[in-house]
């Protein structure tokens, strides 16, 4: 279903936006063909700008990334973002607006629709396809945003706090409707997120990023932990509660330059 196999190897990426702004510095990462990894770390550690870079909208200053073996160097179809706003178009319904990508890559517009009208069935959506955006809660704007994205069939999505704009209980319901989604489509996924909980939840690994500009030292990987937690995970489970504490340590554990820095 997806454009490639979806690998991504991480060398060495660093992003120096001048003067003492060295937002990320040396990371080193691979992900597996349909594996999900979430990205968790202080404000400022640099997670968007990892995901930045492996979307290729930012140049790194050092290393590269590959995907399928081949140089990321701009924005490219094989990549599907999804941002915390949905940026739908208001004037468009549903289905339009899931089949724009399409419409934008030359398929006819026929084709386009049919396309469309079974991603929103993918994201839960086949009844409001000929809706309009305004009418939608915000879970649901989501849903459409992440349907026209798959539509496009990028081998990886990478997501900046999705579900960051909506309420708990609507996080939670999206939580399950991503867990679903991923099963369908296998896409390898990259999330940054700034909760824990969502990260061992979605994730088969969780990255660590510590340090970030506004603390002296360029971010950076501090821990990677996996989530070996099977399919069907419960939050309230002890395993879940002390895998979600010991990421939780990591994360409020401060780099050695930072002590040194202090
Ligand atoms: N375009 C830019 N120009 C200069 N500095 C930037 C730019 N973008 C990000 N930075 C700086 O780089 C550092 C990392 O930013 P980034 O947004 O990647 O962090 P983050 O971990 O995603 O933060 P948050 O969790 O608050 O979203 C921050 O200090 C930020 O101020």
């Amino acid at each position: 279903m997806t454009t490639g196999t979806g690998h991504l190897a991480i060398d060495g990426l660093g992003k120096h936006y001048g003067g003492d702004t060295f937002a990320m510095r040396d990371v080193t990462l691979e992900v597996s063909p349909g594996e999900a990894i979430a990205v968790v770390g202080a404000s400022g550690c640099g997670k968007s700008t990892l995901l930045r870079l492996v979307a290729g909208f930012e140049t790194p200053t050092e290393g590269r990334v590959l995907l399928d073996g081949r140089p990321v160097t701009g924005p490219g179809p094989d990549r599907g973002v999804v941002f915390q706003d949905y940026g739908l178009f208001p004037w468009l319904s549903v289905r339009e607006n899931i089949a724009y990508g399409l419409r934008e890559r030359g398929v006819h517009r026929r084709e386009a629709l049919r396309q469309a009208t079974e991603h929103a069935e993918l994201v839960g959506l086949g009844r409001f396809v000929d809706a309009y955006p305004h009418t939608l809660s915000g879970g649901m704007q989501q849903r459409v945003g992440i349907a026209r994205v798959l539509a496009l069939h990028p081998s990886v999505l990478l997501m900046d706090e999705p579900l960051g704009a909506l309420d708990a209980l609507t996080r939670r319901q999206m939580q399950d409707e991503l867990v679903a989604i991923r099963r369908r489509v296998g896409t390898t996924l990259v999330l940054v997120t700034h909760s824990i909980e969502e990260a061992v939840y979605l994730a088969d690994r969780v990255v660590v990023m510590a340090g970030g500009a506004s603390h002296g030292v360029p971010g950076q990987v501090s821990a990677v932990v996996p989530v070996d937690l099977g399919d069907r995970r419960d939050t309230a489970a002890p395993d879940f509660q002390g895998l979600a504490q010991q990421i939780g340590d990591h994360v409020h554990s401060p780099l050695p330059e930072q002590e040194d820095a202090a």
